[in-house]
Formats: C-alpha cells, sequence, structure tokens
C-alpha cells in the first residue's frame, strides 16, 4: 500500500488557486521530493497532507487515513518540519525536546534525539541562541522524536552549512531505510537528486514533471560544452549546437558518445576543443527545461 496518496488535490485560499489538481502516490520507506520554485505550491501540498489545511477537493489520504478528518489518529505517526517552527526563545535545547517528549508518544531519550541531529552540545544553549541551521537541526529533532512512519520535511537543509546538510541527509536517507516514508521539498535540486527515488515539480500549483528521479534523468538529455574554434562555423560541427557567446552547447541522450564525435572531427582538422565539458543529465536541467 502506498504511504502517501494525493488524487486530484485543489486548494484554494479565497479566490486564488494555490494548488490545481496535482495527483502523485509515495510508497512506504520511499523518499519523494517536491520540487518547484518559490509559490509553486509546495508548503500547501504538505500542509494538507499533515493535516493543518483541509484540501478544497479532491483526496488525500496518509497511511490509508484523511489528514483532516482522522487528524489525531495521524498525528501519533508522522513527522513534521515546517519552515517556521514556533520555538520558546528563552527555553534551552534540553527542555525544548523534553517538553516535546511530554506530547510524544514512545519518544526517544532526550540524548538520542540531540545526538541524531548532531546537537548533544547545544542542550543546555538557548533556543534564541542558535544559528538559523541549528534551529532547523532542533526542528528535526523535534520531527523525529516520536519515530514516525511518515515524515513531512519542508526545505530541511535552508540555512545549514554543507557538513550539517550532508549529516541531515545521511539521517533522511537512514531512516528511509529504516522504513520510514519521507516526504520533502527542496530548492536544492542537487539535495533531491542525491536522497530521493521519486520526485515531482510543481509549477504554478501544477505537476509538471514526475517519475522515478534516475528515470527521469536516463530520459534527459546530456550536455557536452566546449569553447567554439575560432573560424569555425557552427554548421561544420558534426552535431547540431546551440550557442552562447562563444560556448557551444550539444545536447544528446548519450553525452560521452557526442563527445567522442565532436573530439574526432576536431582532431581531424587539427582543432582543439578547449573547456570541454561532458555531463550526464541533472535534475538542474530538467527543472529549467519544463519551467521555461
Ligand atoms: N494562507 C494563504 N493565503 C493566501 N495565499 C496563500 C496562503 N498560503 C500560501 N498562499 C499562496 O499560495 C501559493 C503557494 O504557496 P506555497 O507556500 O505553497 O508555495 P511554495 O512552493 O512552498 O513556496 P516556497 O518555495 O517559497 O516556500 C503562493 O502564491 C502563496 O502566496
Amino acid at each position: 500500500m502506498s504511504a502517501i496518496q494525493v488524487s486530484g488535490l485543489v486548494k484554494r485560499y479565497g479566490a486564488f488557486e494555490a494548488v490545481k489538481g496535482v495527483s502523485f502516490e509515495v510508497g512506504e520507506g520511499e523518499i519523494f521530493a517536491l520540487l518547484g520554485r518559490n509559490g509553486a505550491g509546495k508548503t500547501t501540498v504538505v500542509e494538507v497532507l499533515a493535516g493543518f489545511q483541509r484540501p478544497s477537493s479532491g483526496t488525500v489520504r496518509v497511511l490509508g487515513l484523511d489528514p483532516a478528518g482522522q487528524r489525531g489518529e495521524l498525528r501519533r505517526r508522522i513527522g513534521v518540519m515546517v519552515q517556521e517552527a514556533g520555538f520558546f526563545p528563552d527555553l534551552t535545547v534540553a527542555r525544548t525536546v523534553e517538553t516535546w517528549r511530554d506530547f510524544t508518544a514512545a519518544p526517544r531519550p532526550l540524548a538520542e534525539a540531540l545526538d541524531l541531529v548532531g546537537l548533544a552540545g547545544k542542550a543546555r544553549t538557548k533556543v534564541r541562541q542558535l544559528s538559523g541551521g541549528e534551529k532547523r537541526r532542533l526542528d528535526l529533532a523535534l520531527a523525529t522524536l516520536g519515530s514516525p512512519d511518515v515524515l513531512f520535511l519542508d526545505e530541511p537543509t535552508t540555512g545549514m552549512d554543507p557538513e550539517a546538510r550532508r549529516d541531515t541527509q545521511e539521517l533522511v536517507r537512514s531512516l528511509a531505510a529504516q522504513g520510514t516514508t519521507v516526504l520533502l521539498t527542496t530548492h536544492y535540486l542537487e539535495e533531491a537528486q542525491r536522497l530521493a527515488t521519486s520526485m515531482a515539480i510543481l509549477d504554478a500549483g501544477k505537476i509538471i514533471a514526475a517519475g522515478g528521479v534516475a528515470e527521469t534523468l536516463a530520459a534527459q538529455n546530456g550536455r557536452v560544452a566546449f569553447r567554439m574554434p575560432p573560424g569555425v562555423d557552427p554548421g561544420e560541427l558534426p552535431l547540431p549546437v546551440t550557442l552562447d557567446g562563444d560556448l557551444a552547447i550539444c545536447l544528446a541522450d548519450d553525452p560521452d558518445l557526442a563527445a567522442q564525435t565532436l573530439l574526432s572531427w576536431a582532431a581531424a582538422r587539427g582543432l582543439r576543443l578547449t573547456g570541454l565539458d561532458v555531463r550526464a543529465a541533472t535534475l538542474e536541467d530538467l527543472f529549467l527545461d519544463r519551467s521555461l
């Protein structure tokens, strides 16, 4: 059974339709990334799934439950990390976690909760003295306190330094390996590519691309870029290119083969292709292609 099912979800704020008929499913233990630029509707979808907002129409199920109608039951089984956590600034990190433990069924011990997110050394620090990235980590400690079956992470690594981001990604991966289903939103396409098994790209409230990350990328063209040798007309090249200044860009489903073809062509003419850059498709390419 899918852990998350979204079918024809519409969410209106007054006359404004923020989510316009979105459908997707997330399997148990899967990491699913919801991508999209600012205002695409990602947070709205998470809020509906977590039971903070009612859908205007459409059906949403999390662990087979209706988040709006069965919120109490669902709350024990999900963890939510939202973009702006409402901490008490004068409580210490330890007190904050202890307070949350009181409201959580079968919570992790305090030390384990802090250790999990790398905040063990900050137990006695007041929340208002934490950096932005440390606050995100505290938020993650609270979201994972009850070892939830489904974890919603809205931009979990925003504001974190590269090391904390890596640690958080590692934690998300290990939680998923233990069976937790994770739905995350992110602006970092590289993060989605590294973590998620499937994804959907939202644009202005609609899904414009969705599927398995590996399959979607395999269907996307890779890219060969190089500086145009002086005096060469693009029409002379063995493969079609587009020009960006003197940078020639060739899109190809097999970029290694395209690079070989171009290099052989250049070698036969005694030319060099400087600045040669060959790479497989990334989510970034897909995102730029689809949101034009
Ligand atoms: N409570 C609300 N009332 C009115 N409009 C809202 C409300 N919440 C969100 N919106 C609008 O709905 C749209 C989607 O917002 P949402 O926060 O879901 O986007 P997002 O993809 O999460 O963006 P970001 O990446 O900036 O967090 C935006 O245009 C936003 O202004």
